[in-house]
């Protein structure tokens, strides 16, 4: 993986409340990296420190190894929070605008906001004050305009919230085309559905402190006991007086299982054929929700 993003010990009060707490995670060029987290966990707060619109009390960040400066951060795109478009404008003035903000000349800045407009299916809005398009639009012109200057890094405070389902999935393949161009993407979201769907990593952040990271897969398979479905012919009540199972759900024929540490599962599937019939039996993936549950608590 190639790291590029390295967040590493940042404390952040206000007031007399610590807002994050030794945060410490990473971001790899290439990936999709969810930031998952419930209302007031510190990812915006966090973001906002990456992009240098707050500070850190302490703890560092930094950019294939050197610590961010100005010009560093003009690389980056940022979809804020507070949603920031000129609502007087049109959304081809606005983007093309913030596109000349990056460098881009005239011409080239008009080209790449009609390429992005078209892929985010918003052509026909070009020309629309942004005040007049319905909230999923102006969030759609809201990525483009984090998106028009090519960035190395795209950090996205929400960027799914308030969209439809087709527009989450129109997103999600333009930020995958992003990443697969070499862009690194930091996403903040709480719907988990969205997250599990589409990020390699993870980081998960409860309190102002980071509780997981890793790639999804590792994440699965390091927060969650092996969990089993099985469906026999007969009652599956058995299950409960096995050694090492833990009954999740129990409905007849049909049940849910975790084995402890050092169980066989094997030894299991024997228990139940000599009862009967076996119909189904393997493991089952914990969803993003349930890791989530495990390691906030
Ligand atoms: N400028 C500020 N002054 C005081 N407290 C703040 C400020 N900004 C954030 N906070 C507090 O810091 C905590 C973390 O907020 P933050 O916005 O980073 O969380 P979040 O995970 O992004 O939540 P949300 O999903 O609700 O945006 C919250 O308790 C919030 O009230």
């Amino acid at each position: 993986m190639n790291t590029v993003l390295t967040v590493d010990a940042v404390d952040r009060s206000f007031g007399d409340r610590q807002v994050l707490k030794d945060v410490s995670f990473t971001v790899s060029t290439g990936r999709l990296t969810g930031f998952v987290g419930a209302n007031g966990a510190g990812k915006t707060t966090t973001m906002r420190i990456i992009l240098g619109v707050l500070a850190a009390d302490s703890g560092t960040v930094t950019w294939r190894g050197e610590p961010l400066d100005q010009e560093i951060r003009h690389r980056f795109g940022y979809m804020p929070e507070e949603r920031g478009l000129y609502p007087k404008m049109t959304v081809l003035e606005q983007v093309v605008y913030l596109g000349r903000l990056h460098g881009l000349g005239a011409a080239e800045a008009r080209r790449r906001t009609m390429a992005l407009l078209e892929r985010l299916e918003l052509a026909e809005r070009a020309d629309d004050h942004v005040q007049k398009l319905s909230l999923g639009n102006q969030q759609r012109a809201q990525i483009a305009a984090a998106l028009v200057h090519d960035p190395e890094l795209l950090v996205l405070d929400e960027p799914f919230s308030g969209l439809d389902p087709l527009a989450v999935d129109n997103v999600v393949s333009v930020l995958r085309e992003r990443a697969a161009g070499g862009a690194a993407v930091l996403f903040s979201s709480h719907q988990l559905d969205v997250v599990e769907r589409l990020c390699d990593d993870l980081v998960i952040i409860a309190d102002g402190a980071i509780r997981a990271a890793g790639d999804r897969a590792t994440l699965r398979d390091q927060y969650t006991l092996p969990r089993y479905a099985i469906e026999v012919g007969t009652d599956a009540g058995w299950l409960r007086d096995q050694d090492g199972v833990t009954l999740i759900d129990l409905d007849g024929r049909h049940a849910v299982f975790d084995l402890d540490p050092g169980a066989d599962d094997q030894r299991v599937l024997h228990a139940a054929l000599d009862r009967g019939p076996v119909h189904a039996f393997g493991p089952v993936r914990p969803s993003l929700a349930e890791i989530f549950r495990e390691v906030i608590q």
